[in-house]
């Protein structure tokens, strides 16, 4: 997998003060299938996501998008091709329609209301205001946004943590066309099910280190996420 990865982790640790966030952390991120990244609450996985952005940068070792340090791409360029749909993500219009295509002016109409549905969200919220959104509606509208921009890799923190179970089934069908189209996901989820359903492969952290990596159903998951 080494040869072919999209990212790859060597030795990766990060801290927040004197506090080891991640600890010696080496991984592979696969293209064109999803990886999940499970653990406790608390374990290092948002902060892990954050890296592949650079929204931090690890305090020591190194990681490489398409086998070069990630460092050396521009970092608006990156963070095009690398769309971080975030747990409580910042929404800056006023519309969802213009949300949507913030990225991306020249979407055409009809192709906003095929995102929306990808997300799982009726035509009718096009016109609604981005302020008094839940925290599930502003997260799809987000993804919505993150998937105008096409990118190479998605990284997806939670994204159903708050959803009833037919807008999680739009977001699992819509990750697996994802995948299906080349594209790498990366799903924290602390929903063993779900991970079984949607993962190709499996990252198990523990108190900021892998603790096992593999196939899903060869992962033991927390009680949490069982
Ligand atoms: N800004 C911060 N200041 C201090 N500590 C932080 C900060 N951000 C994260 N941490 C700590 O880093 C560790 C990893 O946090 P992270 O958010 O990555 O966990 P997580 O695995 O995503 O948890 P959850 O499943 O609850 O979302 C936690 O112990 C957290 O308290």
């Amino acid at each position: 997998m080494q040869q072919d990865s999209v990212f790859a982790l060597r030795g990766v640790t990060l801290r927040h003060g004197p506090a080891l966030v991640l600890e010696d952390v080496s991984a592979q991120i696969p293209p064109a299938a999803c990886t999940a990244v499970v653990g406790r609450s608390g374990a290092g996985k948002s902060r892990l996501l954050r890296l592949l952005v650079r929204l931090d940068d690890p305090d020591a070792g190194q990681i490489t998008f398409h086998g070069t340090a990630l460092g050396r791409y521009d970092v608006l360029d990156l963070r095009r091709r690398v769309q971080l749909v975030a747990q409580q993500p910042q929404l800056l219009s006023e519309s969802v329609a213009e949300e949507i295509r913030l990225g991306c002016p020249h979407v055409a109409p009809e192709e906003v209301g095929a995102l929306l549905s990808r997300v799982g969200l009726p035509l009718s919220f096009l016109d609604r205001s981005t302020t008094g959104l839940s925290g599930g509606e502003a997260q799809r509208v987000c993804l919505a946004r993150a998937l105008a921009l096409e990118p190479e890799v998605l990284l997806l923190d939670e994204p159903t943590a708050s959803l009833d179970a037919a807008s999680a089934t739009a977001i699992e069908r819509t990750v697996r066309d994802l995948v299906g189209r080349g594209c790498a996901v990366v799903l924290v989820s602390h929903n063993a099910d779900q991970v079984r359903r949607v993962a190709d492969h499996v990252i198990l952290l523990d108190h900021g280190r892998v603790l096992a990596s593999g196939a899903p159903d060869d992962i033991q998951y927390p009680e949490a996420a069982s």
